[in-house]
């Protein structure tokens, strides 16, 4: 096996004080406001809130596409300045090249990765379409596939130059509920497998405590974070077990407080 493919130690994030504003033409949008959060090696953080919370924003920013406005975003003890393959971004829409089958779509990102020869770029594709499970896919062409092996392909394309941070934006939010539960179990099985770390948005409470180790919950207007809970659930966790819906509810139950409270969620 290449050395490539051992993983690595995953990174610690540290978002200081962090403010975001936006210039827009309806004059200036406030998105984050004063955030903190750390992020340990290896944990799954589900970010979940409503619209407009500055979820996305904040993504955006670990994964080195926007700065932030006040305050600092680092990862492994270095401040973030721009994107880079260590932290890996994951889209509601695969955003695959229809031109290339689902082997190219992962080779691609291998593409500019230094220090591989062909060969081994090939074994790590193949690793990764068999982590996902689309060994028997690696020449399907894109259309040919479902959205749910699709976002295995995006996943795998994501994976494959072993970023330490993995960033998913409500990666599952378009597929239908039996693909999605699919998709759970996979996502927990790679991330214990990987030891990458992960912080995963979403809108859905149930989904981020079948994931998370931990789910921090915002607010808008601006973007607040509001609360965090620690999901003590031993994994591999099932979405509809009792547990996760106890969670949910207790979790559910606190955005509600929060709004009835004001604070426009
Ligand atoms: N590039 C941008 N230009 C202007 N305003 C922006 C930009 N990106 C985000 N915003 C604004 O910042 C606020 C936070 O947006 P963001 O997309 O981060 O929220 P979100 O919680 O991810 O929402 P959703 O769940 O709908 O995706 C919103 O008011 C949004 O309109």
């Amino acid at each position: 096996m290449t050395p490539e493919l051992q993983s690595p130690p995953s990174a610690r994030l540290a978002i200081d004080k962090v403010s975001k504003w936006f210039e827009t033409s309806r004059g200036r949008v406030h998105a984050l406001d004063n955030i903190s959060l750390q992020i340990t090696e290896g944990e799954f953080v589900c970010l979940v809130g409503p619209s407009g919370c500055g979820k996305s924003t904040l993504l955006n920013m670990i994964a080195g596409l926007e700065l932030p406005g006040q305050g600092t975003v680092a990862a492994a003890g270095q401040p973030i300045k721009g994107p880079s393959r260590e932290r890996m971004m994951m889209f509601q829409e695969s955003a695959l090249f229809p031109w290339l089958d689902a082997f190219g779509n992962v080779m691609f990102s291998l593409k500019r990765k230094p220090g591989l020869t062909d060969a081994e770029r090939r074994e790590i594709a193949d690793y990764y379409l068999k982590l996902v499970g689309l060994e028997k896919f690696r020449h399907a062409n894109i259309h040919e596939l479902s959205g749910g092996m699709k976002q295995r392909v995006a996943l795998a394309r994501s994976l494959a130059p072993n970023p330490r941070v993995l960033l998913m934006d409500e990666p599952f939010a378009a597929l239908d509920a039996m693909t999605r539960e699919q998709l759970y179990g996979d996502l927990q099985r790679i991330w214990q497998q990987r030891n990458v770390t992960i912080v995963f948005v979403t809108h859905n409470v149930r989904e981020a405590v079948c994931l998370g180790d931990r789910v921090v919950l915002f607010s808008p207007h601006p973007g607040r974070i509001r609360e965090e809970f620690r999901v003590e659930l031993s994994r591999p966790r099932d979405i509809n077990s009792v547990e996760v819906a106890g969670y949910a509810t207790r979790i559910t139950r606190t955005l509600k407080e929060h709004m009835e409270h004001g604070a426009g969620i």
